[in-house]
């Protein structure tokens, strides 16, 4: 006899744009995101025995996106999220847990003629400010945090050498190459009992972004690199140092390599080791390294 082993149920990729106007100085801000809001609790009978009267329509889940835009700042998302993942536990009975993901997509202010201007902005780049966050009547708010999609790349200042080496290993050591990834980084607050605990403080949610995004730059820059798990470790431990309420930091990170390309067949060119100019950019396969570091 099967039974409902889980169940979620909601709305995603609600596309959302919210402006704030300054009326004394003509400065308008602007925030642009995509939701998902995922509902848990007693809806078992609607996949089992079509009964709908469990269900809010995911329509309404939709509109509750949009007034609680409209009712609540959307700056920090982490917030955001809260404020609408506790709706839905406050307002349906049996709805016991609300599942809020919220993208930030790029907006940054132009400097025209070397001022800020006050309504025109431009996307630079696809890196996201991403939010998960976990209301859960009776437990509190899970609020996950993260950086997805920063593209970096160093020409040099990482190395790869001393790996296993058997009858399956083809790959040189190297002291010197390039690494270049796409930056998915996350951190998990310790949980927040209630929505008060989570706007008490709000601001460590942008400071801890701030750390996060400057930390991965600057140890990506600057660490002699080994591989890219000591490297990404590197930047775990200082996220842990930099913000006492993050619990657990994590990284997953492509290795999307660079190739050197043999030009020797064409008139003795030399292209490779000290002499690498020219490379291949690889799309696939890529190496994929993860971790997950607590204190
Ligand atoms: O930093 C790296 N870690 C690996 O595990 C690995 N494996 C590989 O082929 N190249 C690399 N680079």
């Amino acid at each position: 006899m099967p039974s409902l082993a889980s169940a979620r149920y909601g709305k995603d990729n609600v596309r959302v744009y919210k402006v704030q106007k300054d009326a004394a100085t003509g400065v308008q801000t602007v925030t642009e995101m995509t939701v998902c809001a995922l509902l848990e609790g007693a809806i078992e009978t609607s996949y089992t025995r079509a009964d709908n009267s469990v269900v809010v329509a995911t329509d309404s889940i939709k509109n509750t996106i949009y007034i609680t835009a409209k009712e609540n700042p959307v700056n920090p998302p982490e917030l955001y999220a809260s404020i609408l993942g506790q709706h839905f536990i406050d307002r349906y009975a049996h709805i016991t847990k609300a599942h809020v993901k919220v993208v930030v997509h790029r907006w940054t202010r132009m400097v025209v003629d070397g001022a800020p201007h006050p309504h025109s902005f431009f996307r630079d780049g696809q890196e996201t400010r991403n939010v998960e966050v976990t209301a859960t009547r009776g437990e509190g708010i899970v609020v996950k945090s993260g950086i997805v999609g920063l593209t970096v790349l160093k020409s040099t200042g990482s190395a790869f050498h001393g790996f296993v080496r058997d009858e399956f290993t083809t790959l040189a050591e190297t002291w010197d190459r390039i690494l270049s990834t796409d930056v998915d980084a996350g951190w998990t607050w310790s949980t927040f009992p209630t929505l008060d605990a989570v706007r008490d403080g709000v601001d460590r949610f942008d400071r801890a972004w701030e750390a996060a995004r400057g930390i991965t730059m600057k140890t990506f820059a600057n660490d002699e690199s080994a591989s890219v798990q000591n490297t990404m470790y590197k930047m775990c431990e200082q996220i842990l140092a930099a913000e006492p309420e993050i619990a657990l930091t994590n990284y997953s990170l492509p290795n999307k390599h660079y190739f050197e390309i043999d030009l020797s067949w064409h008139k003795g060119l030399k292209n490779t080791g000290k002499d690498a100019e020219v490379y291949a950019p690889q799309g696939g396969p890529n190496g994929l390294i993860k971790c997950e570091v607590s204190r």
